[in-house]
């Protein structure tokens, strides 16, 4: 038996010219929707991340700005210049890479990204909004996954999801989307004794560990369906995921391979987006932008949406 291949690069390339068709209907309002990228230091994912961000939004008619800094810059520097992109009205995504240096206050930076520009989903407005059942920017990454599984009508109504990994960026908020869908979720980390013991239980196994080759065939059940989002730069300069491809492809029913698999729909779905970010501005969909404002007056946060 070998899996089917759940193909982000395909999936992204459909939902590219559906986004390109918005962006251009954008423009045509007078707006070219654009994205603000901050990269600091040289962290080797963040660095694949940028260049296929900015090959992306050129391919759906988005302006994307990256500004780049060296690991010595200052967290006041850093929010001068996100207050700037705030006030912007060329840029409708501000978008800081993570990790930062030890010395920035993650949570002070993301705190400062407009919640009606944070194309990430980091802001605790729009964390919070996740965790009561939905936010007007769903994180990228478990976005992008959600819509593989949709998209290959894979059901996660009253299965055991087990995740791997239990960041911010990926962990988490994915057990948050898919608990909204229903799924029984485990999130295993670090401290996790046994690790084998919770996989082998997972009907849909997700992986967010950057540790290539942690998941190995003998740890997961026959027919699971396996997500792999780890991004591993080897030696050799070629990419790899967290899980053992070719041993856990003949025990699957389905799975991601890397590259091919989450990353394209990570950087399709931030692409998604900044364009629902510049519709909302432009008051194209009208329906989304008043339930954006009904619920920021529910949360008194009326204040904030002046940022735009
Ligand atoms: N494909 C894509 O689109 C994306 C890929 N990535 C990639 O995904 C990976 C994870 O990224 P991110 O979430 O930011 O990483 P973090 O380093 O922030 O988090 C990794 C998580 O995995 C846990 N972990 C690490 N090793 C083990 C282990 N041996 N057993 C169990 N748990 C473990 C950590 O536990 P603890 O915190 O307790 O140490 C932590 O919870 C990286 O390779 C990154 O490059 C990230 C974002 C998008
Ligand atoms: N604020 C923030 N948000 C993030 O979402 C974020 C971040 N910081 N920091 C870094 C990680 C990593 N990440 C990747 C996304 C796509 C690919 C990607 O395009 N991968 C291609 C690589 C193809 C290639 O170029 O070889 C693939 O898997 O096919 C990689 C890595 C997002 N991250």
């Amino acid at each position: 038996m070998s899996a089917r291949i759940l193909d982000g690069r395909t999936l992204s390339k459909e939902i590219r010219a559906s986004l390109l068709e918005r962006s251009l209907r954008i423009r045509n309002k007078g707006h070219a929707p654009g994205l603000a990228v901050i990269l600091v230091g040289n962290d080797p994912a963040s660095k694949v991340y940028v260049r296929n961000k900015s090959k992306a939004c050129g391919e759906c008619g988005v302006m994307s700005k990256v500004f780049l800094f060296p690991n010595s810059v200052s967290e006041h520097e850093l929010i001068e210049l996100i207050e700037k992109l705030n006030a912007s009205n060329e840029i409708d995504g501000v978008l800081v890479q993570l990790p930062l240096p030890g010395h920035v206050n993650v949570r002070n930076i993301m705190g400062c990204i407009s919640v009606n520009k944070d194309v990430d989903g980091f802001h605790l407005y729009n964390v919070g909004g996740l965790v009561v059942g939905g936010t007007i920017f769903p994180p990228c990454t478990p976005y992008g996954v959600q819509l593989l599984l949709e998209t290959a009508k894979i059901e996660v109504s009253g299965k055991n999801v087990v995740i791997v990994g239990a960041s911010n960026i990926v962990g988490k908020p994915m057990a948050l989307m898919l608990l909204q869908k229903d799924a029984t979720v485990s999130i295993c980390h670090i401290k996790t004794n046994d690790l084998s013991l919770y996989t082998k239980l997972a009907d849909v196994l997700i992986v967010a560990a950057g540790k290539p080759g942690l998941i190995t065939a003998d740890m997961v059940k026959n027919n699971v369906v396996v997500i792999d989002v780890g991004i591993n730069r080897m030696p050799d300069g070629s990419i790899t995921g967290d899980v053992d491809f070719d041993n856990v492809k003949h025990k699957a029913s389905w799975i991601t391979p890397v590259p091919g698999g989450v990353g394209p729909m990570t950087v399709t779905m931030l692409i998604e987006n900044t364009i629902r970010s510049a519709e909302l501005r432009m008051s194209i969909n009208n329906l989304e932008v008043t339930k954006l404002e009904k619920q920021n007056q529910v949360y008194g946060l009326s204040k904030l949406l002046g940022q735009v």
